[in-house]
């Protein structure tokens, strides 16, 4: 009997890959950061080949301390940074491009372009996104049209699309599977959430070849196996974005479950049961994964910067040397001084959706300090995550009863007060806080028999700590008024 599943956890700074047992127990980790490409200002790429060699790599050294070799893992679940769109030629399994990364906003004007012509409605209704640069879908368009001859080569069937997760199935799979799964699906605004097809009418408007497609999976299945590299024969059963896989990980499997997820971004995600909620407040709806061919569906609100913004004060600003290093410096001073920061670096997503927005600091005064700074970054994180909040439960109807968390910075023990304090409901971190590799591995484990039902893989969850309400509530609304004021200076700023 196979005694472990390899989760592959594909972030937007970093690979990992996590070795779990069948107590959903760590036994090994191994991540490796790689290259963030900026060819001009709102640009960002990833060099595919460095995807899939630090992913690869990570995975032999995740079981390679475990001490397990590829024979003794049941099966292989991915999860992945999501949107980021990859075209790459069929023979050579060569990319043609820089994967463009779901950060950049070269793609802004094109939505502008589709709103201007009055197709929001459509994609909205079809697919639960809003027409953004974010998504796949503008991101593929450029592309063909940016590569001399890629879409004659496109139509003639040369070339596949895929997002992460097809990108390393058809590199684990030596170039046999060419697939995606219908909650990465669900991101490429060429997706229709209800029929849980491609949509023949948004391809249209987007002038995207069927050709180029992956076929959509079920989120939990055997797949195939991996073929050519060192995890030869080893089952690949699982595949999920990673806001939807780390959804399935903390557990929040029933109808008003949510949880926040604090890495490079901010993403909230409520699971909705088996129907797609239509969201007012321009949140997205979102197939959350689909197991034997059913859809289960989550609202979600996505929020480009969090701890982006503390890297930029270790790699920009300098004040920082490790991120680690933000909440001791925060904890230096008792309140923000005043200082309100508003980290739209790349435009601001849900509930806002300006891609104009950019980053602002307001409220400096001659005794402001870095340890102010530090304090307002983390603030803003939790900020934004509070303004999520009110536009989903205004949705969903649904009152939030605790916020399960998870993510690099759900370390920051200062963070996690203070949103628990603004949210006003007890913030949850659980013992396993790789929930995403953990969702990755329950999907596949579930596919090859590995764990036998979601009941039991329910019962794994633990907590390690909670943070309860304490700040006075006039000190919150206070608090709230001005970061509402600081978002108004930012929004718009760099509108053509
Ligand atoms: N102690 C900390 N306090 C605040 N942020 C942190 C802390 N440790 C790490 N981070 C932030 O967490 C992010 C990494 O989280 P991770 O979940 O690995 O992200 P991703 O999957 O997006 O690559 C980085 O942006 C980093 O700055
Ligand atoms: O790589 P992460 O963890 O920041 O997640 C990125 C999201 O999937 C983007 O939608």
């Amino acid at each position: 009997m196979s005694s472990v599943i390899l989760a592959l956890d594909q972030g937007t700074t970093s690979s990992r890959a996590i070795v779990f047992d069948i107590r959903g127990e760590v036994r090994a980790v191994a991540q490796h950061e790689f290259r963030q490409i900026f060819p001009q200002p709102g640009w960002v790429e990833h060099d595919g080949r460095e995807i899939w060699s630090s992913q690869a790599g990570v995975a032999a050294e995740a079981l390679a301390s475990a001490g397990v070799s590829p024979r003794d893992v049941a099966a292989i679940g991915i999860a992945n940074q999501r949107e980021t769109t990859l075209l790459w030629d069929r023979k050579s399994g060569e990319p043609l491009h820089n994967a463009i990364v779901w950060q950049d906003r070269r793609t802004a004007q094109h939505c502008d372009r589709l709103k201007q012509d009055g197709l929001e409605p459509i994609f909205r209704a079809k697919t639960g996104l809003v027409l953004d640069a974010y998504f796949s879908g503008t991101k593929l368009t450029w592309l063909l049209d940016n590569i001399p001859g890629a879409r004659e080569r496109a139509e003639a069937g040369d070339l596949a699309f895929g997002t992460v997760d097809s990108w390393l199935a058809w590199n684990l799979s030596g170039g046999r599977l060419h697939i995606t799964d219908a909650s990465n699906a669900s991101r490429t605004l060429m997706f229709n959430i209800h029929s849980l097809e491609w949509d023949k009418e948004l391809l249209d408007i987007l002038r995207i070849p069927a050709a180029l497609l992956p076929k959509v999976v079920d989120s939990s299945s055997v797949y195939g196996c991996c073929s050519g590299n060192i995890f030869e024969s080893i089952p690949i059963g699982g595949m999920a974005g990673d806001q939807q896989a780390a959804l399935f990980g903390q557990g929040c499997g029933k109808e008003g479950m949510a949880k926040n997820t604090y890495g490079t971004g901010c993403f909230m995600l409520m699971h909705t049961g088996a129907r797609p909620v239509t969201s007012g407040h321009n949140l997205l709806t979102t197939v959350a994964w689909q197991i034997n061919g059913a859809a289960e569906y989550a609202l979600e609100g996505s929020v480009f910067i969090a701890g982006a913004a503390v890297q930029w004060l270790r790699d920009g600003l300098g004040i920082i040397r490790d991120s680690a290093e933000v909440e001791a410096l925060a904890a230096t001073v008792t309140d923000n001084g005043g200082v309100y920061f508003v980290p739209a670096f790349s435009g601001l997503g849900a509930p806002h959706w300006d891609p104009y927005a950019r980053g602002t600091i307001v409220g400096i005064s001659r005794g402001t300090t870095a340890a102010h700074i530090a304090r307002a970054v983390l603030e803003s994180i939790a900020f934004q995550t509070d303004d999520l909040r009110a536009a989903m439960e205004s949705d969903s109807g649904v009152l939030l009863s605790e916020l399960r968390v998870d993510g690099g910075a759900s370390v920051n023990n200062l963070l996690l007060q203070f949103q628990a304090d603004l949210l006003g409901v007890n913030v949850v971190r659980p013992m396993v806080r790789e929930t995403t590799a953990l969702g990755a591995a329950y999907l596949a484990g579930l596919a090859v028999g590995f764990w036998s039902d979601r009941n039991e893989i329910e019962r794994f969850w633990q907590r390690d700590r909670l943070f309860t309400p304490l700040m006075a509530s006039d000190r919150v609304s206070m608090l709230k008024q001005f970061w509402a004021k600081g978002l108004g200076r930012s929004m718009g700023w760099d509108a053509p």
